[in-house]
C-alpha cells in the first residue's frame, strides 16, 4: 500500500494540509482532485521529500518513504524538470542513470520507453523543439524509465490534446496493470472518472470525499434531482426547504435535497415556474460530486 498518513503542513499563516490521509493500493489508479491551491501539488511534493510536513507521513510497503525509496518512485513534477537543450533520447538516458541505472540498461530503458510513448521519430531532436503535449510524453518516459514500483504524477494530462490523452492514459493504465500504485492530480474530471479505481477530493485542508466513484455516488444517491423547464425563472429552487441548487444553466437544473427535503415541493416549484419536461434522480457525476464536496462543510468538519 502507499499510504498518505496525516499530512499537516502551513506556509506562514496558511494552513494547507490539515490532517490529508489516503492510501493507494498496488495495481489501483488514484485521482487526486481538488480546486486550485488546495494543497495537491504541496501532498504529492511531501511525498517525493520536497516539501517537508509540519506533521505526518506518507509510506510504501508499511516504510516511510526515505530518500533511499524514493528513488524506485517514479514522479512527474507540475514544473516539469526538462533540459530544454537536451535531445529526447539522450534526456530520458540521463534520468535513468540518475536514477542508477549502468550506461547500457539506462540506454536500453531509455530507447524502449521513448519508442512505447511514441517518441520514436523525435528521439534526436531537442526538447525545446517538441509540442507541449510531447514534452510531456519525454517527461513522463523518465518517470518510467527506471521501471518504478509507485508512480505520483501532477497534473500529467494538462495541456494534452485527446490523442495525447490516450496514449497517456493507455501507459498509465498499463502500468497500475502491472501492479503499480498510480496516483495522479487533475482538474480533468471526467478523465479521473473514466481512469480511476479510486478518487479522492481535497477540500479546506483535508480529503472531503474518498472511495471509487460508485461508492461517491451511493453516498449521493437519492439527493440529487435534475429538473428540466425550458422557461424556468433564474433560482426557482433555492426558496424550496432543505434544497440546494447545484448547477443551473438554460432550464436545466441540478437540486441537492437534504434529508427529509420534500421532492413534491419540488415538484410544485417547478410547475409554478414553468413547463416541465423532466423531472427525475439524477446520478451524479464526478463533477457534481466534486462541486458538492468542495462547497459544503461536512457535519464533521462544522463540528471541529
Ligand atoms: N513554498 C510555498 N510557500 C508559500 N506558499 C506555498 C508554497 N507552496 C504552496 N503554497 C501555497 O499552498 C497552497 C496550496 O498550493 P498547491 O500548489 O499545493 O495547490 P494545488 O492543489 O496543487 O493547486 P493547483 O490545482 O492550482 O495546482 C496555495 O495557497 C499555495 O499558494
Amino acid at each position: 500500500m502507499l499510504e498518505f498518513d496525516g499530512l499537516h503542513k502551513s506556509f506562514g499563516d496558511i494552513r494547507v494540509l490539515d490532517g490529508v490521509g489516503f492510501t493507494v493500493a498496488p495495481g489501483s489508479m488514484f485521482g487526486f482532485c481538488g480546486s486550485n491551491g488546495a494543497g495537491k501539488t504541496t501532498t504529492m511534493r511531501i511525498a517525493m521529500g520536497l516539501v517537508r510536513p509540519d506533521a505526518g507521513e506518507v509510506r510504501w510497503q508499511g516504510q516511510p518513504l526515505d530518500q533511499a525509496t524514493r528513488r524506485r518512485v517514479g514522479y512527474m513534477p507540475e514544473e516539469r524538470g526538462l533540459y530544454p537543450k537536451m535531445k529526447v533520447g539522450e534526456q530520458v538516458t540521463y534520468f535513468a542513470r540518475l536514477h542508477g541505472l549502468d550506461s547500457a540498461a539506462a540506454t536500453k530503458a531509455s530507447d524502449e520507453w521513448v519508442e512505447r510513448l511514441g517518441l520514436g521519430a523525435r528521439r534526436a531532436d531537442a526538447v525545446e523543439k517538441l509540442s507541449l503535449g510531447n514534452q510531456q510524453r519525454v517527461q513522463l518516459a523518465a518517470a518510467l524509465v527506471t521501471r518504478p514500483e509507485v508512480l505520483i504524477l501532477d497534473e500529467p494530462f494538462s495541456g494534452l490534446d485527446p490523442i495525447g490523452v490516450d496514449s497517456l492514459a493507455e501507459a498509465l493504465l498499463g502500468q497500475a496493470r502491472e501492479g503499480v500504485p498510480v496516483v495522479f492530480s487533475s482538474h480533468q474530471l471526467d478523465l479521473v472518472e473514466r481512469l480511476c479505481d479510486s478518487v479522492g477530493i481535497l477540500a479546506r485542508g483535508r480529503m472531503v470525499a474518498t472511495g471509487t466513484v460508485d461508492e461517491l455516488r451511493s453516498r449521493e444517491a437519492g439527493r440529487l434531482l435534475r429538473v428540466l423547464v425550458p422557461d424556468a425563472a433564474p433560482q426557482w429552487a433555492a426558496a424550496v426547504p432543505g434544497v440546494r441548487v447545484v448547477s443551473e444553466q438554460a432550464g436545466d437544473t441540478i437540486l441537492e435535497l437534504a434529508d427529509g427535503a420534500d421532492d413534491q415541493a419540488v415538484l410544485a416549484a417547478a410547475l409554478r415556474t414553468g413547463r416541465v419536461t423532466h423531472f427525475g434522480w439524477q446520478q451524479p457525476t464526478l463533477v457534481e460530486l466534486f462541486r458538492g464536496a468542495v462547497a459544503v462543510p461536512t457535519p464533521q468538519e462544522v463540528a471541529a
